[in-house]
């Protein structure tokens, strides 16, 4: 339906306000875009004059940015959906300075596709890539800046798979997302809805929508295949299936969202990690992450958490995993608040040393603010 061309003088008076306003918003982004112009050929000069490497993306004056934009918000927009903005704005002036490029565990339209824009904004250039080794090599190999990998899901726990390789490898954890996972039911153009006889989705997928899909397709036989998007392609041309996966998924193919949320847990989040070859300096609010071998013996993990508890470092999670080694024995995974160059972090980072066999830094970085 047409609508009417409005002659109500309330409303052309609001409509001239916003396009005062939007004329002067987008003279402050330009002014802003031409001030990351200027910080790229300080960069730039300081590497001609060997001061220090021109490393364009900062992650830590990032989370800054976006931690004072939520901090002074006063609404109306909630202070969330106004950080997403400004984390546009980021995206688009660090592209000025030189675009970054991400690769991601793929394929399109997967998560962890979500989490790398999320984290890096739409003007991110990001490459799919089907396994998670294959992201790591991509990063050590420098034919990308960073890589995104999951590392947790709150409901399904660790991937290992992503720990594991952190033990071959000798890059650093430069940031993490944080990404509330929302799985829903999808079906494509030509299928029958009443026909369906099997649901196909990723493994960890399938387990969070367990409980749904006892209670409204017990009959309906699920079918594990490698990513979510792999499942939304499948169901692209098949009439009697159905694919559990993201929105972004769903998009990418053109199927129809039939259940929405369909997730056990209200609450289920994956956390991912930003990998890359940069030391990231501290943003205020930050975690380090290590992996710690010890010898095999009584009171051996007390010992080492005594040396974090003594100086009140606040532990977020600790992971148990096979030792390369092998012979029974382990390594730990830990994540705690804080940056390296913290002095109460030092103190007991050097009673860890004295204790372990070996400790691998595996980074200092901005916690998720986003
Ligand atoms: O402050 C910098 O170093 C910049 O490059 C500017 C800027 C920004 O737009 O604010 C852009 C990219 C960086 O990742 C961080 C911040």
């Amino acid at each position: 339906m047409a609508t009417k061309p409005t002659n109500n003088p309330e409303l052309l008076k609001l409509r001239d306000e916003i396009d005062g306003i939007d004329a002067e918003i987008q003279r402050l982004i330009n002014a802003r875009a031409e001030c990351a112009q200027r910080v790229a050929e300080v960069k730039l000069e300081a590497r001609k004059s060997g001061l220090e490497d021109a490393v364009f993306y900062r992650p830590e004056r990032e989370a800054q940015v976006l931690q004072r934009v939520m901090a002074r918000n006063s609404g109306p927009l909630d202070n969330e959906d106004m950080a997403k903005l400004f984390r546009e704005i980021m995206s688009a002036c660090l592209a000025l300075e030189k675009p970054v490029e991400v690769a991601y565990l793929g394929p399109e339209g997967t998560f962890t596709q979500q989490a790398a824009m999320k984290h890096f904004g739409q003007w991110a250039k990001t490459k799919p890539l089907l396994a998670i080794d294959e992201v790591f090599r991509e990063v050590e190999a420098g034919a990308v800046n960073y890589g995104v990998v999951p590392v947790e899901n709150s409901t399904e726990g660790v991937v290992n798979h992503t720990l594991d390789t952190f033990l071959n490898s000798n890059l650093k954890i430069c940031g993490e997302v944080e990404l509330r996972i929302h799985q829903h039911l999808m079906i494509g153009k030509n299928t029958q809805q009443k026909a369906i006889s099997r649901v196909y989705s990723h493994q960890q997928s399938l387990a969070q929508c367990r409980k749904w899909l006892d209670a409204h397709m017990p009959h309906v036989e699920r079918i594990a295949v490698n990513s979510n998007a792999e499942a939304a392609k499948r169901v692209h041309s098949e009439w009697n299936a159905a694919a559990i996966a993201g929105e972004m998924a769903a998009e990418l193919y053109d199927l129809d969202i039939i259940h929405q949320k369909i997730e056990d847990r209200p609450d289920n989040s994956t956390r991912f990690l930003i990998i890359g070859q940069q030391y990231v300096q501290p943003s205020g609010n930050d975690k380090t992450s290590l992996i710690v071998s010890m010898r095999n013996g009584p009171g051996v993990l007390f010992n080492l958490l005594e040396a974090f508890s003594k100086h009140s470092i606040d532990m977020t999670r600790l992971e148990t995993r096979p030792s390369p080694s092998g012979s029974w024995a382990y390594v730990f995974f830990i994540d705690f608040k804080g940056h390296l160059e913290e002095e109460h972090v030092q103190k007991a980072m050097l009673e860890v040393r004295e204790r372990a066999v070996e400790v691998k830094v595996l980074g200092s970085y901005p916690m998720a603010v986003l």
